[in-house]
């Protein structure tokens, strides 16, 4: 009769012996989604919850990764997963997995209060932010934030007799730094890039304001990755980045797209 499977050892398959003599660079959990914990500018902290992908490699000889080890290590640090516990989850990922290497990828909602140009009127903005760290021999940390803004298109104002064609845009930024950087100072930064910022709240007066800011302002996808380069350069604090800008096209069914990446020094 043949053996009942909870009768059988428990077999360690992910330990036994690959021979097709092929390391894995990445292997883990992926889209967990994980309460994290966000330095605020303003209220100190945040709580908000993070996709979270946790990443090591694999030596060619064994068959599989233990993937519950993962989900153990967010569990002993669930109290606190912020950025300053990046490296020492990475360092027991590394431990725990018996790996060379570790990552660590979120990505999470970040809210930032902002008043309407006009009317004063308060509400809250989500902006998608990531983390992405990784460790090797090194830590390494990259900031990553999803803006979104109004671009209104230099050619089209020109040409036209009335109006201008505009849209949301996304502005994708992801630096290095030296220094610590706030995730609203960088947001700042990069909605200044676009023709208008824009905002969850937005009163008559409001609207009237962002409509001719933006006709005042016209900007190409080009002139928006060239803008946030002149100040990302100019933040000494700032050792990599790169920015992209992708403009969701009002009158073309495709996007306008454009990026920069530069390591300073
Ligand atoms: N490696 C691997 N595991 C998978 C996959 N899909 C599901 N799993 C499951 O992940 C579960 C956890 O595996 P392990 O972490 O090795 O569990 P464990 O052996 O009880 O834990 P340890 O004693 O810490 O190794 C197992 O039930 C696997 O079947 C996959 O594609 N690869």
């Amino acid at each position: 009769m043949e053996q009942k499977k909870e009768d059988k050892a428990l077999t360690d398959v992910q330990l036994t012996r690959d021979t097709r003599n092929i390391p894995i660079g990445k292997v883990g959990v992926k889209d967990v989604s994980y309460p994290i914990v966000v330095m605020d500018k303003n209220k100190k902290f945040q709580n908000t919850i993070a996709r979270i992908n946790m990443y090591v490699d694999l030596p060619h000889h064994f068959k599989g990764t233990h993937m519950s080890r993962f989900v153990e290590i967010l569990n002993k640090y669930r109290e606190n997963i912020a950025l300053d516990k990046l490296e020492v989850i990475l360092s027991t990922m590394k431990e725990k997995l018996g790996a060379s290497n570790a990552h660590l990828e979120m990505e999470f909602p970040y809210f930032v209060e902002k008043k309407a140009p006009v009317s004063k009127a308060k509400s809250l903005m989500e902006y998608t932010c990531t983390f992405s760290a990784s460790l090797s021999d090194q830590f390494d940390f990259v900031l990553g934030i999803k803006v979104p803004v109004t671009s209104l298109c230099p050619c089209s104002k020109e040409l036209s007799s009335y109006g201008a064609h505009n849209q949301r845009s996304i502005m994708t930024v992801q630096i290095r730094y030296s220094e610590f950087i706030w995730i609203e100072d960088l947001i700042d930064i990069i909605e200044e890039c676009g023709s208008s910022p824009v905002y969850s709240l937005l009163k008559r007066e409001d609207e009237k304001f962002v409509t001719e800011r933006a006709y005042e302002n016209p900007r190409f996808v080009e002139d928006m990755v060239r803008e946030a380069t002149v100040r990302l350069l100019s933040m000494q604090n700032i050792t990599w980045f790169s920015v992209e800008a992708e403009n969701f096209e009002s009158i073309h069914k495709h996007s306008a797209y454009a990026a920069i990446e530069r390591k300073k020094g």
